[in-house]
């Protein structure tokens, strides 16, 4: 393929085309409809907004935020995993209340039902781009409802509690404790025989399911046959996920969506009126809310992952691009943890600025710069596998190449040999297997490969029948080990391109030709794919010269980028 028209030379001629550097020089900033065309606004992960141009790069006070002191950065707080423990409501308890007026002197009873417990929803939303949030809560309760009062008032119900997640999350169950379902199993188990014939059986009162008359005496309740209450749902239970709860949140929602609804209220004594007994003494207390560990990981981290060994330039081309603060330092390892930032690509109203041609419209991507990747670093080397788990979790890969530290074949090779050789040690670790029979889930440590988490129909450990739902089983990971790696598809088959930075230095020029060479090379099939799969994705495989420092050249990113995410 023949080289890039693009001209390396930077000092002398940066990399943008005539016309716009004409229009740079008379400040254009709002009048070059040029320009215009090439506009893009970025945001923070914090979400604020800017308005930039290629062309303001020029201008030396807009470049000082893409060379910033190594002091000059914010905080990114990241987290891409969390265990959390959720606590529906419980139900509120009814009320025992008599109608007392002039002349009425035994009135009918009238408490009021208790109102029922929050609820737990939860609603994948743009824009977040982390679970510390969530972290940080650990453990999240919805209120319980208030008690009915008399007068046959019932009482409030609970508020509810909204989790919010970023897009791509996956939420899965680890243990859960529902008191209606255990109240169900304790009654199906089969009751023991009284040793002794005779012995007149005496059943104590359930202190736990009824509220009784602050007035009445112990006695007043000897000869009162309690009804045979049945645990109660509320209604909206029906819409909870099926057990154990297995997410892939991967689409924003547009209603938020329930996850554990609170216990129903208890009944008023008037519900439990017979012919036999007009005023009962007593009401029914609400049921308890459930209680849900669940394990939180981001599966999709980014739309775009920033891959390249440290100092090569990431941090700033993420700044280049987004509003982001992060960290830029002439060292190794600069960069600790991802950092997340957004290029919005619409005009705020909703309309693309860069023409998609795909049915999808899209107006914003994130971008995540990823700690650098040295040699060896599946064996656990640099920043440990944490990170390149993050590489993983990204939609697109962005290869950054620093021009001019050698050979940028060679570069992306080591580069991609690395992630190979990750995905091998993912595929390949021999990992214990879960198996469950009756609720009880064994480790076999010895076993090879894992259950199909993807498709929880297929899951072992799922409950059969609805009916086994109401059985109360336990699902506790916890005391055989943590919950089993989320499958990843395999990492050579994502789109990929190479961000060739560093491009205003010297000597840059016949380093991006070979690579360019390489990469057209790739693409056409002579040469085999950089992780060495046939199957490796080689589409559309191109290298974008970019002096990030300058803003030079990376408009061309959002997009390629766009036309990847279509
Ligand atoms: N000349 C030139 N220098 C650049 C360019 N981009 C980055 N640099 C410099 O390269 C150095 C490293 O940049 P960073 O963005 O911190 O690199 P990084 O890849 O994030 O590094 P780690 O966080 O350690 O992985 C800094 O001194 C930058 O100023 C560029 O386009 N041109
Ligand atoms: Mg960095």
């Amino acid at each position: 393929m023949a080289p890039s028209r693009a001209c390396l030379h930077l000092p002398i001629r940066p990399l943008l085309p005539t016309r716009t550097r004409l229009c740079s020089t008379r400040r254009p900033r709002v009048f070059c409809p040029l320009i215009i065309g090439q506009r893009w606004q970025g945001t923070s992960p914090t979400g604020v907004r800017f308005d930039d141009d290629i062309t303001s790069h020029d201008k030396p006070s807009d470049l000082s935020h893409l060379n910033p002191a190594p002091e000059d950065y914010s905080r990114f707080i990241f987290q891409d995993k969390c265990h959390v423990t959720v606590h529906a409501g419980a139900g509120g308890h009814g009320c025992v209340s008599y109608l007392r007026e002039k002349y009425v002197e035994e009135g009918p009873p009238n408490g009021g039902d208790g109102g029922s417990g929050g609820g737990i929803y939860i609603q994948a939303v743009e824009g977040l781009t982390s679970l510390h949030k969530l972290a940080r809560r650990g453990i999240i309760k919805a209120s319980r409802g208030r008690n009915g009062q008399g007068k046959s008032k019932g009482g409030k119900r609970g508020d509810d509690v909204l989790l919010q997640v970023p897009v791509g999350t996956v939420v899965r169950e680890v243990e859960r404790h529902d008191p209606v379902a255990e109240e169900i199993a304790r009654r199906r188990k089969p009751k023991e025989a009284p040793a002794d014939e005779d012995e007149i059986e005496f059943t104590p009162i359930r202190h736990d399911r009824w509220v009784l008359h602050p007035g009445a005496n112990p006695s007043d309740f000897l000869t009162v046959a309690f009804p045979r209450l049945k645990p109660r749902r509320q209604g909206i239970a029906a819409m909870e996920p099926k057990a154990p709860i297995y997410l892939d949140l991967s689409k924003p929602m547009d209603k938020p969506m329930l996850l554990a609804a609170g216990g129903a209220g208890g009944l008023g004594n008037p519900h439990f009126v017979t012919r036999s007994m007009g005023r009962p003494k007593f009401a029914s207390r609400g049921e308890g809310g459930m209680r849900l560990e669940l394990d939180f990981e981001l599966k999709l981290l980014a739309d775009v992952g920033l891959v390249g060994k440290p100092n090569a330039g990431k941090s700033t081309l993420l700044r280049s691009l987004t509003n982001s603060r992060t960290r830029i330092g002439n060292w190794e390892f600069t960069t600790l943890s991802p950092h997340i930032g957004t290029v919005i690509v619409d005009d705020n109203k909703g309309r693309p600025l860069i023409e998609s041609k795909g049915k999808t419209r899209r107006t914003h991507f994130t971008i995540a710069d990823i700690p650098g990747l040295v040699e060896d670093a599946h064996l656990d080397r640099g920043l440990g596998l944490g990170f390149l788990r993050h590489i993983d979790r990204a939609g697109i890969l962005a290869f950054v190449l620093d021009l001019s530290a050698g050979d940028p074949v060679q570069e992306v090779q080591k580069l991609w040999h690395e992630l190979g050789e990750y995905e091998r040690v993912r595929n390949t670790d021999p990992e214990p297997v879960i198996r469950e029979t009756q609720g009880v889930i064994d480790w076999d440590p010895s076993g090879a490969g894992l259950p199909e988490l993807d498709r929880p129909q297929k899951r072992q450990i799922e409950l059969e029948s609805p009916d086994d739902r109401e059985t109360g089983h336990t699902l506790d990971y916890r005391s055989s080990g943590s919950l089993p790696p989320l499958t990843m598809p395999p990492i050579h088959t994502k789109p990929w391109f190479v961000v060739a930075t560093k491009a205003d230095l010297e000597n840059t020029q016949d380093q991006y030709r070979a690579l360019q060479e390489y990469l057209s090379a790739v693409e056409n099939g002579s040469v085999e794919h950089p992780s060495g799969h046939v199957d490796g994705w080689r589409e559309k495989v191109t290298a974008v010269p970019v002096s990030a420092i300058r803003g030079e050249g990376v408009s061309r990113i959002p997009k390629l980028v766009m036309q990847y995410l279509e």
